[in-house]
């Protein structure tokens, strides 16, 4: 993973300070590319911990359809909280006594989850994400993408059209009030030498939090779409838009820049599982991660 270090470095060397939406600040470049031969391991940083079991929900959501922020809580996975959090305080005149990342949000927020796990009115009311990356790949305006191109790379794996785009112009407003517009784009799959590469066009890279995440769950979606079509896997190469780093993570990068990278993970899947569709977490393992201690650092809401 020296891959992703390096875009670290690039950007202390090369990046522009830049503010943002969030307030917070940025460091940042435009334009960068990193490859993943998924052949020598899977590509899980190994210089801090990523929590595994949310990438696995996080990408079973995303393929399953899914927008709504409560299978996400009920499976444990909490990097999608604040978004619908913000939104209905905002919608509920509560921002200013909630103010952002106060103890009191911070409580708030977890009785805004319980309520999310805990009541089917509440969840289906204020944990929807709007028409996000689940709708868009199953739904894109009456088109299931990911079928569709599942289908095509069976059919006509030299095909130079293999796309799935998560941008649909329509749905971006909806999209930005409770969740974000896509910041994984669009995604194209290409078939040789029996093996399925992709490629991954990122608008916005939240390095130090996000694309640690980002690169596991394509890395896993590859791997999932190679073994429904029957090809070995090939690289995930993954090209980045506004790849910055947040001014609030400058501590922990030069930390993580000062760990050694250690032997990647392998991904088992059960031989008899069901096809992507119907996959469970239960079916997706990830052998010998032995990563350096986790390091916390703050999202940008
Ligand atoms: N500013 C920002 N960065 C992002 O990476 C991001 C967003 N916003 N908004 C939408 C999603 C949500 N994602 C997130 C959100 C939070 C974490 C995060 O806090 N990760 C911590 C804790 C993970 C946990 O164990 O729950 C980490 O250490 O990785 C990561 C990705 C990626 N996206
Ligand atoms: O999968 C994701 C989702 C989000 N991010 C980051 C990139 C930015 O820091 C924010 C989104 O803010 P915008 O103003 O909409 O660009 O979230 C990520 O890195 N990966």
């Amino acid at each position: 993973m020296k891959t992703y270090l390096d875009l670290m470095r690039h950007i202390l060397a090369d990046g522009t300070e830049k503010g943002d939406r969030t307030g917070t600040g940025t460091r940042s470049v435009f334009g960068y590319q990193m490859r993943y031969d998924l052949q020598k391991g899977f590509p899980m940083l190994t210089t801090k911990r990523v929590h595994w079991k949310s990438v696995v929900h996080e990408l079973l959501w995303f393929v399953r359809g899914d927008t709504n922020l409560r299978y996400l809580v009920k499976s444990g996975v909490r990097i999608w909280n604040e978004w619908p959090f913000q939104y209905y305080l905002g919608k509920n005149g509560l921002t200013e006594k909630f103010p952002k990342y106060s103890p009191e949000w911070k409580a708030e927020m977890k009785s805004f989850v319980e309520r999310i796990i805990n009541d089917d009115e509440f969840a289906g009311k204020w944990g929807d994400l709007g028409p996000v990356y689940g709708k868009q790949w199953r739904n894109f305006n009456g088109v299931d993408q990911l079928a569709g191109v599942i289908d095509s790379l069976k059919n006509n794996p030299d095909s130079r059209r293999h796309i799935v785009t998560a941008w649909n112009p329509e749905d971006i407003p909806e999209m930005a009030k409770a969740g974000l517009p896509p910041c994984h784009t669009l995604f194209q799959f290409y078939v040789a030498d029996g093996k399925l590469s992709c490629q991954l066009y990122q608008r916005s890279a939240d390095v130090f939090l996000g694309v640690p995440f980002n690169i596991a769950t394509y890395a896993l979606l590859v791997h999932l779409v190679a073994r429904e079509c029957g090809y070995g896997v090939g690289d995930f190469v993954h090209t980045l838009g506004d790849a910055h780093l947040y001014s609030n993570h400058m501590n922990q990068v030069q930390e993580q820049l000062s760990r050694q990278p250690g032997k990647l993970p392998k991904l088992e899947i059960t031989p008899d599982a069901p096809g992507i569709f119907e996959i469970g977490y239960e079916d997706i393992t990830l052998l010998d991660y032995d990563p350096m201690p986790s390091i916390k650092a703050p999202v940008a809401v």
